[in-house]
């Protein structure tokens, strides 16, 4: 006997094959060079494929939900959601007081020719201090972002990226991180300030 996964979780996983197809559709976008009659024939194609998703629409991207193994997740999230194509998505595992993430950047996020747009990395970073915050208990928004460029970020290289939470005073929070090559050279390094709304104490709101 076969067991059959629940029909949300089936859409959902359709869900997130169809991001990861607009990421390689971006990346392709961001590199092709075929002439003009091929790019305004695609164009037709995705304008009419657009129109076909947005047959049945939702107000706002995907919530914070319990997924099937009792984790939080965020499908909808533009750095670790499956169901958002401007996610890598990022995949955070938690290392005792730290967490960390391996990654790799793709052609569509070149900043200076050949290598990472410094916002880009500078939101990879703020995610995972600010996880590493909420895995320290005192999960909360961004206040401030301190960002130090080392070295160019390049892209289609598997890169390291760590954080953790270093101290907490009320409801403030600090955590500091960086981004690395697989040998450990500093890439990215930055520190961050979360606080935790008031209102969360009580009523906890979900982060952007
Ligand atoms: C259920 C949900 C759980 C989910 C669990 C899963 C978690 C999964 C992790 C995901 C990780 C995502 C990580 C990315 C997170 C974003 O991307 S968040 C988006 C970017 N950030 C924002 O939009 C924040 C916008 N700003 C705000 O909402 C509010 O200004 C804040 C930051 C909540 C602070 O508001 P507030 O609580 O009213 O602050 P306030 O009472 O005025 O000040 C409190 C203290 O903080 C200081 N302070 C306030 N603002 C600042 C500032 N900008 N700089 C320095 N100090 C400041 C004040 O001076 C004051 O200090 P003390 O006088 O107490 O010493």
């Amino acid at each position: 006997m076969t067991i059959e996964a629940a029909p949300v979780e089936a859409r959902l996983q359709a869900l997130c094959e169809l991001s990861a197809q607009v990421r390689d559709l971006m990346d392709a976008t961001a590199l092709t060079d075929v002439q003009e009659p091929e790019l305004t024939a695609v164009t037709a194609m995705l304008a009419e494929a657009t129109a076909r998703l947005r047959a049945v629409t939702r107000d706002t991207p995907r919530p914070f939900e319990i997924g099937p193994d009792g984790s939080l997740r965020h499908l909808g999230n533009a750095v670790t959601g499956g169901a958002n194509p401007h996610a890598l998505p990022l995949v955070v595992e938690r290392d005792g007081a730290a967490v960390h993430a391996r990654l790799s950047f793709r052609p569509m996020h070149e900043g200076p020719p050949g290598s990472v747009h410094g916002g880009i990395s500078a939101m990879i970073l703020d995610h995972l201090l600010g996880q590493a915050a909420a895995a320290a208990g005192a999960a909360g928004m961004t206040a401030s972002l301190t960002v130090h460029y080392r070295k160019p970020v390049p892209y289609g290289t598997p890169l390291l990226a760590r954080a953790e939470h270093v101290r907490a005073e009320g409801r403030k929070s600090w955590s500091e991180g960086q981004i690395t090559a697989l040998d450990g050279t500093p890439l990215v390094e930055a520190t961050g300030l979360f606080i935790t709304p008031t209102g969360w104490t009580t009523h906890p709101a979900p982060l952007p």
